[in-house]
């Protein structure tokens, strides 16, 4: 499993093999192939190396790296070839795209099956580009003030129903608290809705989330894929079904912002894009930002002098802080950025090579399935001081070790599909430690490393206890 508070775990080399630093390019002189893949590397028959990547994703990347350099060959399921991009140098060239060789389409609609289809993620160039401009629209400063403020009761009324206790379940009460909020900053609440049928939407919506790990391929009932195709069924029904309304009225909730926004040019949605979009936003934002507050809830359990100090910050404000409030929550900021550095809810995001490219002076034929590991550029010694320690102190001003590389932190990705949603994530990932920083305290034994589930998106599997206490004064 990953450890990242033990220091035990295999180390990272200070200087990459002598593969790694060669930077040539197509422009400035001859590439070399791909390393060949050695015997020992190609993993079990049929599944390659992917119970391997389950297990451990960094101690596999962190072999790759000292095995091949910068861009290793991996045996993938099924037989299937893959490169990675090792290192902040390869996964920049790789995201930023320079000559548009990298698709996501095809890559993370393998990934995630037929249930997201049309979401930002899975389109490219030209069309990504004319959608992500009017999707820019809904995620204006204005728009980000007007969510936040309506996060504030929407948390608040979730955690009223939180028990607590010893081995609080954390990370599952974490998960149903972010999807009532998206119930709410997404769907505008929907409000001739019954919780029945919100709890049988929510389902649907985690039928679609979970169908990515399934192992059947196809609309056959009873499998993953088979509950996906009938969540998505619901989702596009019950949106369906409101789409009129929010046509008709503006509100501040993101469906009714999606139907209503448009460029100075005019463009603007149809309703298919609304209802794609939608569900692509929800998945988007949900388990990351679940992932996110969850290691945040651990570390602060593991030090309390963090806690403490992002107490004393949250307790200076009120309980319904403004943006710019929540955003100045300095210690708060330093501890995300933390998080997000040692579990980033996105540790690699795959392309395909649409045309042949070059990496770090490696040729990458065009069809190459390609893996971008961004959570190994967020450990190397070369960027970072003791990169698997807790220390949320490297991302203050007088540090900035983030600042070593442009791409030595990218949990938001980057390039033209850098994460869209990040100040909203921040907005409501502080937003809800905020309001457990003030009405609770919680303890977690520092010995205790998340046993993660990495088969989709890393969350702990133990449901990450933690011992949870109403604070008295
Ligand atoms: C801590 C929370 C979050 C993390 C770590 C995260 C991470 C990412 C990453 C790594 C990507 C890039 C994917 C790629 O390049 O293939 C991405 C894209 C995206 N994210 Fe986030 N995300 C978070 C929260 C959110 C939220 C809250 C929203 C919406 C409200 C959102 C909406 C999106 C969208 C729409 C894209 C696709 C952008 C595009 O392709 O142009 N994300 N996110």
């Amino acid at each position: 499993m990953l450890r990242l508070v033990s220091t035990t775990s295999t180390s990272l080399p200070t200087d990459p093999p002598a593969r790694a630093r060669r930077t040539s390019t197509a422009a400035d002189g001859p590439t070399r192939p791909v390393p060949a893949i050695r015997r020992e590397d190609r993993g079990l028959p049929v599944l390659g190396r992917l119970l391997e990547f389950a297990a451990d994703p960094v101690a596999l990347m962190t072999k790759q790296w000292e095995t091949y350099g910068s861009v290793a060959p991996l045996k993938g399921a099924l037989g299937e070839d893959a490169v990675m991009f090792l290192g902040p140098d390869a996964c920049e060239e790789a995201l930023r795209n320079k000559d548009k060789a990298f698709a996501n389409g095809p890559a993370w609609s393998r990934i995630v099956g037929p249930f997201f289809n049309g979401g930002l993620m899975l389109i490219d160039f030209d069309h990504h580009h004319a959608h992500r401009r009017i999707m820019q629209e809904a995620f204006t400063r204005d728009r980000l003030e007007a969510y936040a403020a309506r996060m504030h009761p929407a948390i608040e009324h979730g955690l009223s129903s939180w028990q607590g206790g010893p081995g609080f379940q954390s990370y599952w009460a974490l998960k149903q608290l972010t999807l009532d909020i998206a119930a709410d900053i997404f769907m505008g609440g929907a409000e001739d809705t019954s919780r029945a049928e919100m709890d049988r939407v929510n389902k649907a919506f985690i039928a679609c989330v979970q169908a990515a790990a399934g192992v059947v391929r196809g609309d056959v009932p009873f499998t993953r894929w088979g509950r996906g195709y009938q969540g998505r069924r619901v989702l596009e029904d019950f949106l369906r079904q409101y789409l009129p309304a929010r046509r008709a009225t503006k509100t501040d909730d993101i469906f009714s912002v999606l139907c209503h926004i448009e460029t100075e040019d005019g463009e603007r949605f149809t309703d298919d894009d609304v209802v794609n979009h939608m569900i692509f936003l929800m998945m988007a934002a949900h388990d990351t930002s679940t992932i996110t507050t969850s290691t945040m809830l651990q570390f602060l359990g593991q030090h309390p002098e963090w806690q403490e100090r992002c107490r004393a910050e949250s307790l200076a404000l009120g309980p319904h802080p403004s943006l710019k409030e929540v955003e100045g929550l300095v210690s708060l900021e330093l501890v995300m950025k933390e998080s997000l550095r040692l579990r980033p809810p996105v540790p690699v995001l795959i392309r395909k090579a649409v045309k042949d490219t070059v990496v770090q002076g490696v040729a990458i034929p065009a069809d190459s399935n390609c893996i971008v590991a961004v959570h190994f550029s967020h450990l190397m010694e070369e960027y970072w001081t003791n990169p698997r320690v807790f220390d949320p102190d490297r991302f203050s001003e007088e540090r900035r070790e983030d600042k070593s590389h442009r791409y030595a932190w990218e949990p938001f990705g980057g390039g033209v599909h850098k994460c869209i949603g990040l100040y909203f994530a921040g907005a409501e990932v502080k937003s809800i430690m905020h309001q457990l920083l003030r009405e609770w305290t919680w303890t977690v034994p520092p010995a205790y490393v998340a046993p993660l589930d990495n088969h989709s998106l890393p969350f702990p599997k133990d449901g990450q206890p933690i011992d949870f206490v109403r604070r008295t004064a």
